[in-house]
């Protein structure tokens, strides 16, 4: 294995260079549990082949003397429409976790999301966290424990929730199986007061999972006692179905992600891109959509905004950069990814995030 880089050499100039080199700074478990998706990759490999069939609809001649990449998300300007994903157990990667990711985002002010599974506490992410940071949550087996969790996040400074409704139990990690990862200690900071419950009895003709693990699973009930419980917005992470998107609305969420979780939770949804300009139809222009699963390439985002995002999250690139050279590869990749932003933003002739619109995209039929 690879000592990690303490300078980015010169040949390092996309997403899909770390991509290509980042298993050799770090064991091979690790790199499947990263890498893989589900079950056959069907909807990992769907991600990327939906963005790449997606065309851009170029303009000329534009006048850019009032160009900017500021823009809304949850009622707070940003200066780039780009967030940090949620993303567990970053000490797998590099011995300072989480807090170098954080270092990341500082430095190109992007906004962070917390994991609940974040391998250093979420009160030491959030002090070394300067701008907009949210936390995302896992329910917990007991309400007492998901309570706590929204109760550190509040007090430690986070500004939203956001839940994560695509994982009510974990997907077929067939890659992480034959790889034989297995999580060591210490990776799951925030839950180590956490007791387990004891596993729910089932009867002898029951199933451990439709019966056991999914019996007292989270519904929308849920949803509606976690807004009761707290005054942050709330915002449900992994949605892909309109009428789902349709619920989220009239609970009166305060934002969804579309995702499909990077295809590691049901394998065979379809890419979260596909399907993202029928939910920003069905929820109307007012609700805050962000996006992930899939995004490598600045032309990406702009992909995602033309379709009705408001904001995406980077997923997996993050622990490529923090695998390979620590706070300084992640830094790194946000930069390129920001740059080739606006490099795109510049060639399509959209000098504001609101001339990004679906006219900027060739429609499938068209082509
Ligand atoms: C190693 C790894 C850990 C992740 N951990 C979480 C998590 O704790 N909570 C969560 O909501 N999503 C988690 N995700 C999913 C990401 O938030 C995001 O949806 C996904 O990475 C997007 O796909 P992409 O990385 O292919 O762009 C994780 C993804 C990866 C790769
Ligand atoms: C029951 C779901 C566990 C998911 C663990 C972290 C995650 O979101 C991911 O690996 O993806």
């Amino acid at each position: 294995m690879k000592k990690k880089l303490e300078s980015i050499p010169a040949t390092l100039v996309s997403v899909q260079d770390y991509e290509s080199l980042f298993a050799d700074f770090i064991p091979h478990p690790v790199y499947e549990y990263i890498a893989g998706g589900s079950a056959d990759d069907i909807s990992l490999k769907n991600n990327r082949n939906a963005f790449d069939s997606i065309l851009l609809n170029r303009r000329v001649l534009a006048d850019f003397s009032a160009a900017s990449t500021r823009t809304e998300v949850l009622g707070k300007t940003v200066k780039y429409p780009i967030m940090l994903a949620p993303v567990a157990h970053q000490k797998l990667v590099h011995p300072k976790g989480e807090i170098a990711t954080a270092e990341a985002a500082n430095v190109l002010d992007l906004g962070f999301i917390g994991s609940t599974l974040s391998s250093v506490p979420m009160e030491d992410v959030a002090d070394a966290l300067q701008g907009e940071k949210w936390f995302q949550l896992y329910f917990q087996e007991s309400r007492d424990a998901t309570l706590s969790l929204i109760q550190r996040a509040e007090n430690a400074g986070y500004s939203a929730i956001v839940v994560t409704v695509d994982a009510a139990i974990n997907g077929l990690r067939n890659r992480v199986q034959r790889a034989g990862f297995t999580l060591p200690a210490g990776m799951e900071a925030n839950l180590v007061n956490y007791q387990c419950p004891p596993l729910k009895s089932i009867e002898a003709d029951q199933s451990i999972i439709l019966n056991g693990i999914m019996r007292d699973s989270p519904t929308w009930r849920d949803i509606q006692w976690i807004q009761s419980q707290t005054s942050l917005p709330v915002i449900l992470k992994g949605i892909t179905n309109c009428e789902d998107a349709k619920i989220a609305k009239e609970l009166g969420v305060a934002g969804i992600v579309v995702s499909n979780h990077g295809g590691r939770t049901l394998d065979s949804v379809p890419a979260a891109i596909d399907v993202l300009a029928d939910i920003r139809a069905t929820v109307g222009d007012d609700l805050t959509l962000l996006f992930d699963s899939g995004i490598r390439r600045g032309s990406d985002i702009f992909k995602a905004l033309a379709l009705g995002a408001d904001s995406v999250l980077i997923g997996r690139p993050q622990l490529y950069g923090l695998s390979i050279a620590g706070a300084l590869g992640v830094a790194h990749i946000l930069k390129l990814l920001i740059e080739e932003f606006e490099v795109t933003m510049a060639l399509m002739g959209c000098a504001t995030i609101d001339q990004i619109t679906q006219d900027t995209l060739y429609s499938k039929q068209s082509i």
